[in-house]
């Protein structure tokens, strides 16, 4: 995260740190806890890292540094891609992963609400996004939490900021005309958490941007309000 802050613990009880243990470990991406045995990620995080076995997922920590040998994580299941993803820039990045068994729920481990299918025109005011990724394009992954409040930016002006893509209805844009906040290398499969009325909903998940937290470059989240029936089919 660009010009964010450092979280407080409990504060994104959902947040999750997803690491790859191949011949060493580290973290990859951010996701989210939507239920006691699914995790919400981007796609291009897991492609081309599909065996369920290498994967950790760590919930209810604030810090990397709480991660050892001896720190409980939970192992994955199952891996479900859309089917129509093929990278990010495109769309469709978005992924569930099966918990190999429930999750007890603590105040530092909890499950964000899904909006709903009909939400595509509640304009959230206070959305926030969320990760351990770097604080500069090059840079490196943070110990602590990263939290940056990011406005939403209308369809029309995140197409006329990303002139070579196509920017559909199945995203959304956030972040600041003059840049300095916004999500980085190693927030993607994290959060776009929106408050409204006291309830807070995952309203996106990091997906890409042209570098980070450059003027007139916001950062693109998939619109998971868009993805409703489909996350619901997948996890029933
Ligand atoms: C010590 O451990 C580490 O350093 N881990 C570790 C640390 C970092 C990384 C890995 C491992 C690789 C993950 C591979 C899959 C993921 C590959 C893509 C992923 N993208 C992002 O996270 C954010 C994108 C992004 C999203 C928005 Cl909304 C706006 C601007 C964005 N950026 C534009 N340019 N940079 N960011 C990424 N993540 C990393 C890189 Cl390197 N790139």
């Amino acid at each position: 995260i660009v010009g964010g802050t450092d979280s407080s613990p409990g504060e994104w009880p959902w947040q999750v740190s997803l690491h790859a243990k191949l011949s060493r470990q580290r973290h990859l991406c951010g996701g989210s806890i939507i239920s006691n045995r699914w995790i919400l990620t981007a796609a291009h995080c897991v492609t081309s890292l599909e065996n369920p076995n290498i994967w950790r997922v760590y919930a209810g920590i604030l810090r990397q540094s709480e991660i050892n040998e001896d720190t409980p994580f939970f192992k994955v299941e199952e891996i479900i891609v859309h089917s129509q993803y093929e990278y990010a820039q495109t769309g469709y990045d978005i992924a569930l992963l099966k918990l190999d068994k429930p999750m007890n729920f603590t105040d530092l481990q909890l499950p964000i609400c899904l909006p709903s299918k009909e939400d595509t025109n509640t304009f959230y005011t206070d959305c926030w996004v969320i990760g351990w990724g770097y604080r500069k394009e090059k840079g490196r992954v943070q110990d602590i939490l990263q939290k940056a409040p990011v406005p939403f930016m209308s369809k029309e002006e995140c197409q006329a900021r990303y002139r070579k893509r196509r920017i559909g209805d199945k995203v959304i844009c956030a972040g600041y005309d003059e840049g300095g906040r916004d999500a980085c290398k190693g927030d993607s499969g994290g959060p776009l958490s929106c408050r409204h009325e006291e309830v807070w909903y995952l309203v996106g998940i990091t997906s890409w941007g042209e570098g980070c937290a450059r003027p007139r470059q916001p950062g693109v989240y998939t619109k998971v309000a868009e993805y409703s029936d489909w996350i619901l089919e997948k996890t029933t």
